[in-house]
């Protein structure tokens, strides 16, 4: 699989590092510091622990010792942003910044390195404290999720507090179902139809659209997409937001489907990587306005290593040319969907592979996925005109009566694999 990303990465486009600290950006600090001054004072100390773990070079030597907890804790993706955060608060002759620049290093990274905006998690804790004898509420803004994908992605790292350690996953690793080629499914679906392979989503709900199906019943569900020429599958296995389920997963295996599967989750931590994988997914989502550069190279690793392939979800031309610029991706989602906003529009997908990006892409190989918002055998044609060689369709599938029927409709022709035989 990794003969088809040909060609070594692009150089990286200007303007993706952090930018440098200027008079400009203090500015703008202290306007934010007026309007949320818990947020800076109290991420300093919280980051400044991981920040040292993370800077004896690119590769931390956090990774040296193997199955325990506290190694598997390490690989929770937080460290390497906020190391560079700090790092930015050091100044040409690497004597340490002024309090003011400090300052500026922790609010870059809440908003963001690699130009991620959601923060990973509250800054000081939760969004309302009661204070003093009498019970006034403080809120604090800073703590406060400002969309859902922030909201999604704290609840996910307070889920994670609650996970099995990684040794104990072991074992089951060890019986996992053997990995089906993800990305080759995808391949052999577009050569022999000619159009995108379609993954078809397993979604009862979302905190955009609310419960899309009633009677979900998800191997059926599975089965008829499998059988109306699906070629691979989409599981959301978020519980909270998407009422999903990792035993949907192995469900779906265990009942003979051979579509590959992607575990459709939001990943912060590698630890959900290996339970994906012993679940039984061939495929997970990675999705870059989630996970700095350095946490997406560190999972494709894993994915690797596991046998999995891994989508990595844009949706925007800054998180385009992040991805591009990572070797290894096979796979790259072009959401239509904004996570933060839930606005759809599906030219974002021909926006985004305009060009060189659409040339680059080409030249190593990688499928282009549009995802979200696909209704039509128009809007099949279109997204397909602008390069894509494969789909992501939910809502428009499982809101019908029968979802697998319903994939010749937006096709505008069966492609089902008995039909072509
Ligand atoms: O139901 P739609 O509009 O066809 O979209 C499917 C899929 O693209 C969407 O569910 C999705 C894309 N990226 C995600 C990340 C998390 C959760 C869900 C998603």
């Amino acid at each position: 699989m990794e003969a088809l990303a040909i060609g070594s990465a692009p150089p990286r486009p200007p303007g993706l590092a952090l930018p440098p600290l200027t008079r400009h950006h203090h500015l703008l600090l202290h306007r934010s510091q007026t309007l949320a001054p818990r947020r800076l004072v109290a991420s300093a100390p919280m980051d400044a622990a991981a920040a040292g773990a993370g800077r004896g070079g690119p590769v931390p030597p956090r990774c040296a010792r193997a199955e325990t907890d506290s190694e598997d804790a390490v690989a929770t993706t937080s460290s390497p942003h906020s190391a560079e955060a700090e790092g930015a608060a050091e100044q040409g002759n690497g004597a340490p910044a002024p309090v003011a620049d400090a300052a500026a290093a922790a609010a870059a990274d809440v908003v963001g390195v690699d130009g991620i905006r959601i923060r990973r998690r509250p800054v000081t804790g939760p969004p309302v404290h009661y204070v003093g004898p009498f019970q006034f509420r403080l809120e604090n803004e800073g703590n406060t999720p400002r969309n859902i994908l922030e909201r999604i992605v704290w609840d996910k790292e307070a889920e994670m507090k609650e996970r099995r350690p990684l040794y104990m996953l072991k074992g089951p690793l060890e019986n996992a179902p053997p990995v089906r080629d993800f990305f080759g499914a995808l391949k052999a679906s577009f050569d022999r139809t000619g159009l995108p392979a379609l993954i078809a989503e397993v979604k009862k709900a979302s905190p955009s659209r609310g419960v899309l199906r009633e009677d979900f019943e998800p191997v059926q569900i599975a089965q008829t997409y499998e059988k109306n020429g699906a070629a691979c599958l989409s599981v959301l296995t978020d519980a909270k937001y998407f009422q999903g389920s990792f035993d949907y997963l192995d469900a779906i295996r265990n009942a003979g489907v051979q579509c590959p599967l992607l575990c459709k989750e939001f990943i912060v931590d590698a630890w959900q990587l290996y339970y994906a994988r012993l679940k039984g997914a061939d495929a997970v989502l990675l999705i870059a306005a989630v996970l700095p550069d350095l946490d997406i190279k560190y999972m494709l690793k894993i994915c690797k290593i596991l046998g999995m392939a891994a989508l990595v979800e844009v949706h925007d031309e800054r998180e385009m040319d992040r991805v591009l610029g990572i070797d290894g991706v096979q796979l790259i989602g072009i959401n239509n969907r904004n996570l933060e906003t839930f606005q759809v529009d599906i030219s974002n997908t021909k926006n985004l592979l305009e060009g060189e990006r659409g040339q680059t892409i080409a030249q190593k190989g990688i499928i282009a996925v549009g995802e979200s918002g696909l209704f039509t055998p128009e809007h099949i044609s279109f997204v397909q005109s602008a390069g894509v060689k494969a789909v992501l369709v939910g809502e428009s599938l499982i809101k019908q009566e029968d979802p697998g029927k319903a994939i010749a409709g937006l096709f505008g022709k069966d492609i089902s694999p008995v039909s072509a035989a």
